[in-house]
């Protein structure tokens, strides 16, 4: 096995032996697909978003997932204090802009919570990742307009504004940091045929930063974990709805041998 399979195994590994649990504030579109994703990963999931319970939820949790699929006023002031107290306890916190762009409320919204607390990632796709740079790219709702190596330069610059990682999902994934760009071509075309796919990839990338202090690596092993699971289970399917079941069966049986075999990461 060669080095860079084995790192990426031992945090598998890792996850599925401590089980961290990972606090999401998700969208209610998700809640159900990335929480089967967390458990077949060998996380521990918790979905919480009253304001009453965040602090004590992120407390116990390894890390906060803050992601703003279907926002109102209440839930971002549950998400601000979930954010806060991440950021004073030292836990990682992992942040999906979803729809940045596509409205100002999303756009603003996502501005505002950045600066309450830098997270230690942020995952979106390509509009998405433009928009909280400002860059004048409209988003389609939820799905980007944009291939993710046009935004490349745009996350170098991001990631040194927020001074954390940040990782631009689609057909190649690229996981910036303010030193180093990893790349990834694992995954399948099917996957973003159903919904919340990259909301999955920002759960297990919490997961990982459960279990890997440098958080661009966790990140970069995140997300060959994920491409490689859809591929595996893209090979089985025949459309959305299979892919769907057989990416948790994937997840779950997910091998050594597997990423020895299939991972395609390049860094530069
Ligand atoms: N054409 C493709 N080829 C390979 N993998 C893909 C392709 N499109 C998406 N993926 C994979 O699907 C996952 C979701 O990425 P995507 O960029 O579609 O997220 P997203 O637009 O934020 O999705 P959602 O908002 O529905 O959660 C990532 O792991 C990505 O690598
Ligand atoms: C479709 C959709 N709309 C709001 S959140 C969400 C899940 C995928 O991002
Ligand atoms: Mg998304």
């Amino acid at each position: 096995m060669n080095h860079l399979a084995q790192t990426i195994w031992q945090d598998l590994i890792s996850i599925r032996e401590t089980k961290p649990l990972i606090h999401n504030i998700t969208n209610y579109v998700v809640m159900n697909n990335t929480a089967n994703a967390l458990l077949a990963l060998g996380a521990s999931p918790v979905m919480a978003h009253a304001s009453n319970e965040v602090e004590e939820m992120v407390n116990l949790a390894a890390a906060l997932v803050i992601n703003i699929g279907t926002l109102n006023d209440d839930w971002i002031a549950a998400m601000h204090k979930a954010m806060f107290t991440a950021k004073k306890l030292n836990k990682p916190i992992i942040f999906d802009p979803v729809g940045a762009g596509a409205t100002i409320y999303r756009t603003e919204t996502t501005k505002k919570l950045l600066n309450i607390a830098t997270p230690t990632v942020i995952r979106g796709n390509a509009s998405e990742i433009a928009a909280i740079a400002n860059q004048n790219i409209t988003t389609k709702g939820v799905d980007s307009t944009q291939d993710s190596q046009t935004v490349v330069s745009v996350a170098q610059t991001l990631a040194n504004l927020y001074q954390c990682t940040i990782v631009i999902s689609g057909a190649i994934d690229f996981v910036v940091s303010q030193e180093r760009i990893f790349q990834i071509e694992n995954g399948h075309p099917l996957m973003s045929k159903v919904t919340g796919m990259g909301c999955t990839a920002t759960a297990l990338i919490a997961a990982f930063q459960a279990v890997n202090a440098d958080a661009t690596i966790a990140a970069t092993h995140a997300m060959a974990i994920m491409g490689i699971a859809g591929e595996i289970a893209a090979e089985r399917s025949v459309g959305p709805g299979s892919l769907q079941l057989n990416f948790l069966d994937a997840l779950y049986n997910l091998k050594a041998e597997d990423i020895t075999n299939r991972l395609k990461l390049t860094t530069t």
